[in-house]
Parts: C-alpha cells; structure tokens; sequence
C-alpha cells in the first residue's frame, strides 16, 4: 500500500474503537459509492453535489495529455513562467504539487497590492496566467485576472494566448471565457473547491508548469481500491477515526512534516481540515508546525500530532522517534491526497458535521463589500506606538499605551482550551520574517498558534475561526503598503481591497464574541523589528 500509517497510545485506542464501527457500518465503500446520507438528513441534499472527487482519478485521466499538449504550445510560443491567480482549493493543490515537484509555480493569491505589482513585474513577457476559480466570481481572483488582461495587452500581448481559465460548468467565467475566446477548462461541479486537488484545478496549473501529473494520477489510483474497502486496514478510516475518535477529543491538529519528501502538504491539508470540519461551534483546527514548534514540546492534552515521515512503518522504530501518542503517516502525494480526503469525510461523520459546506466563509465575503461599497473613512486607532496603529476589542485596546501592553491583554484572554490566530494581511514576499511571530507568540503561551497571510487564509482555515469553537483570540496585521495598483474597471483598488478584508473578517469575528487585536504597520519594514520586541 502507498499510504503507511502507524498509531500509538491513546490514539490507538481511538483507532481500535473508532475503526471496527466504521467497518461494520460499511462507511468506505458508502463513501465510495457516493452514499450523500452517510452524514445525516440535514447534510444529504450538500453532500448529494459533492462526492464527484471519489472518482476524480479516472474522470481526470483524459485531461493529462491535454494539459501536455498544451504546455508545449506555450513553450513553443516562448512561455516559461506559469502564475496561478486562484484561492484556496483552486491554488493550494497545485502549489502542493509543483513544489513537491521542484518545478516553478508563481501562485498569487493575495490582494496585497505590492504581491500583485511583483508578480506582474517577473517575466510578464514569457508568462502565462491560468484563473482557476470554481464558482468564477471569486473577488481575489477576478481583479487579478482584470490585471493581467490589462498588462498583457499594455505590452502588446493579445491576452487570448496567454490567459487558461479553470472552471466549473455554467460559472459566470466560464460564459466570459467563452466570451473573450480563453482556452478553458471545466471541472466536475460535484466536487468541492477543497476536495479538487485530483481534477482539473490541480492538475492544470501543476502540468503546465512541468509537474507529472500522470504519475500523480498514478499514485492516487494505486490507494483507491484500499479506500473504499470496509476494511480495518483502510488507511482512510485509520486516519479519520485518528484524528476525530479520540475521546476527550483533541480537536487541535498539528500538522508536521518530518522527513516527508512533500513540501508543504500541511497547508492543503489545513483547508480540508478546517473548512470541512470547523462549524457549527465544533471542529478540528489544524496548526502547521516544525519540528522545532514551541507546542511540540509542550504535550498539550488538547493537541494531536500527525507527523509525515519517509516511512511510517520504519520510523518508529528508533527509540528517539517513538512519539507516543502521535500518528506517524508516510506515502506518495497523489495517495496522501486521496487519503486525506476519506479521512476527513469520515472526520464529519463522527463529529456529527456535514463536511461538505463552508457557512461562515460567506460573511466575511458580506462585511467586505459592504465595506467596499460604503467606503467609510478608516476607523481611527486606539492609540498609535513606534509607527504601529492600535485598534481592536475594547478588552484588548482600552487603558493600554504600548503594544506590548495591547499584545499581553489580547493573550491573556486566550481561553484554556484556546488558541491564537495571527493573520497577517501584508506582502508576504516583501515581510516573510512576519511567519516567525507564530513561534514567538506560541512559546510566550503555551498554546496552539496558527498563523495565515491575509486574504490566502480567509479560504483556508477562516472558516474554522468564525464558525469552529469560539476558542480564538486574534491578532490581525495589516500595513500602509507604499504602493497600490488600480483594478481595471472595478470601483476600488488593491490596496482598498485587502484593508476591507482585514476590517470586514475582524468585525466577523468581533461579532462571534472572539477578541481582536489590529495593528496597523505605517512603515511595514521599520515596524516589524518594534513588533518582535513588542512580543518578548
Ligand atoms: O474556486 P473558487 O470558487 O474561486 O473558490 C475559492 C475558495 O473560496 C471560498 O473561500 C471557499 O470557502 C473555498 O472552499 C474555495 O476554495
């Protein structure tokens, strides 16, 4: 099998209980089937639209020697550079797959106005752009797609060459495809954004920049008939009884890569997690960690650990690798992917959730255009320090003067069972440093700590945040970026985009009674060094 999995302490426990049930209740193969009652009446009518990506190997074949075929005419028209504008399940597939690959993907999916200025500025010549959105009216994304059609044809590029769109059948992008005479491609719309990593949103991206996604096809095919078996060694129900079967629960999820040959699966495996299971005040939250993470160390009673390995069934064995008490998970990606979705199908079902629907998604989408449309002056801050504006929860920002004091007040609200949530809605490329406050912060709590670039989050785990446990406490940053960039025929900027965002999720989550601190950096990379001094 291409998937290993070991267990051990409690976990086993989980697995030897949780795992028989499964079996006897025939889940892998109702899965498999598409069964959409395996998750409760109130879940049948979403799941009945969304079970396609159980048979999305073979659905996906024939697209293989398209996309081959279609990466060759681009090189034969001088194309080397491949930039993916797509969000969540529509770009965190292929960014798995072309790194783990080794091959070159610029994946933009931010709003944040010097991201955006710096991918159009790399090759903009010898680039093509694949827009990948399923539902096709993802705000992210369109204003990206507006950008490039401009620049491309700014430079005298007829857009029609060098733009590919992936899409669902029927999206309002797929009419203007049509319309504007783009290459496109459609995908199963019985399959969820975070379930397509195996249809055409993973695959096209990744085969044009260069990835085998033929031996992906592969890998995942070679672990479909042990998933859909009512079998205890089904890697899938081992998995999802491991990770939702503990009892208490351990609904924090860290996520390791420790030797894997998978470069960055934790951050396609988070949005399944998160957005499929955090909901209706339950949920599992996935926490992307090293293996040097602060919460490691920590044996938190509320943290399970998932350790990716090179070989689950050899890396135990070491006295120094044992783990107690984690799940140790090795295998192929094209077969961890598939695995995971299985798993996390049967997550839901013991949680009692309906994986398939995303809630609270769409209300920080609401509070963001109606701050787009309003376009109120900006709220002014709490008080302003060392070039950083304070703003926030009354809790967390009144009667303090530094932001050392503000950081302080909004940890010491993080609830035992809590967790904190940093979001950065910056240029990330600009301010990479800005990912290493998460280990700061995790170590000066003692807690899990996630952290997200804003807006790629809001698709990922912002699910989670707003409709999971009320558990969180949120620091969210943003920054007076020193350049923005129009988007073409649309009533705001990038750099008005991604402020709304930022204040649209925050009154979300102030709204669930969840704490937020907002610092605003005036002087981004003169303000990061007064906020890592802030945190000690
Ligand atoms: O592919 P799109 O329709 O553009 O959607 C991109 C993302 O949008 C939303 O945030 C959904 O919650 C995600 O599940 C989805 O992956």
């Amino acid at each position: 099998m291409s998937v290993r999995i070991h267990v051990s302490g409690l976990v086993k426990q989980a697995v030897e209980t949780q795992v028989p049930i499964l079996v006897a209740d025939l889940v892998a193969s109702s899965i498999t089937s598409q069964d959409p009652a395996l998750w409760g009446a109130e879940a049948e009518a979403e799941s009945a639209k969304r079970l396609g990506w159980t048979e999305a190997v073979s659905i996906s074949r024939p697209l293989v020697a398209e996309i081959v075929q279609l990466r060759s005419d681009l090189q034969a028209q001088g194309v080397d550079h491949i930039v993916l504008a797509g969000m969540g399940g529509s770009s965190l597939a292929p960014e798995v797959i072309t790194r783990t690959a080794g091959v070159e993907l610029t994946v933009l999916d931010s709003t944040a106005p010097g991201q955006v200025a710096s991918a159009l500025a790399d090759r903009l010549a010898t680039s093509a752009l694949v827009v990948s959105s399923k539902s096709g009216s993802t705000v992210e994304t369109d204003s990206q797609r507006r950008t490039y059609e401009k620049a491309f044809r700014e430079i005298g590029i007829d857009p029609r060459d060098r733009i590919i769109i992936v899409t669902d059948p029927g999206s309002p992008l797929e009419a203007s495809a049509k319309e504007a005479g783009y290459r496109f491609f459609t995908a199963d719309p019985n399959v969820g954004g975070r379930y397509s990593a195996l249809t055409a949103f993973g695959l096209v991206p990744s085969g044009l920049a260069g990835a085998d996604i033929g031996e992906l096809l592969d890998e995942a095919e070679a672990i479909e008939l042990y998933l859909a078996n009512d079998d205890s060694d089904n890697p899938g129900l081992i998995l999802g009884a491991a990770i939702a079967g503990t009892v208490p629960l351990k609904n924090k999820l860290g996520i390791v890569a420790d030797g894997t040959h998978i470069v960055g699966f934790a951050d396609w495996a988070e949005q399944l997690v998160a957005e499929s299971t955090g909901k209706i005040g339950r949920g599992l939250l996935p926490v992307v960690l090293d293996t040097h993470s602060p919460e490691l160390g920590e044996k938190l009673a509320d943290l399970q650990v998932v350790r990716l390995v090179k070989d689950a069934d050899q890396f135990h064995i070491l006295p120094q690798n044992r783990h107690e008490g984690e799940i140790l998970m090795s295998g192929s990606l094209g077969g961890m992917i598939l695995t995971w979705e299985y798993a996390v199908a049967v997550a839901g079902r013991l949680l009692g959730i309906n994986p398939f629907d995303q809630p609270d998604v769409e209300s920080a989408k609401i509070a963001t255009r109606g701050l787009l449309d309003a376009q109120p002056e900006p709220e002014a801050p709490a008080f302003t320090a060392g070039g950083i504006e304070v703003l926030g929860t009354a809790s967390v920002v009144s009667g303090v003067e530094t932001v050392a004091a503000a950081i302080d007040r909004l940890l010491a609200e993080t609830p035992e069972d809590g967790y904190v949530g940093i979001q950065a809605y910056v240029d990330r490329l600009a301010l990479p440093e800005l990912a290493e406050l998460r280990d700061a912060i995790a170590s000066k709590i003692d807690r899990p700590v996630t952290f997200g670039w804003g807006p790629r989050f809001l698709h990922s785990t912002g699910q989670f945040h707003k409709g999971g446990p009320a558990i969180g406490v949120f620091l969210q940053i943003t920054e007076n970026a020193g350049v923005d960039l129009e988007v073409p025929n649309r009533p705001f900027t990038f750099g008005q985009l991604i402020q709304a965002q930022a204040a649209g999720d925050a009154s979300v989550l102030e709204a669930h009674g969840q704490p937020v601190l907002r610092l605003n950096l005036t002087n981004p990379s003169a303000n990061v060094s007064t906020l890592f001094e802030a945190v000690q």
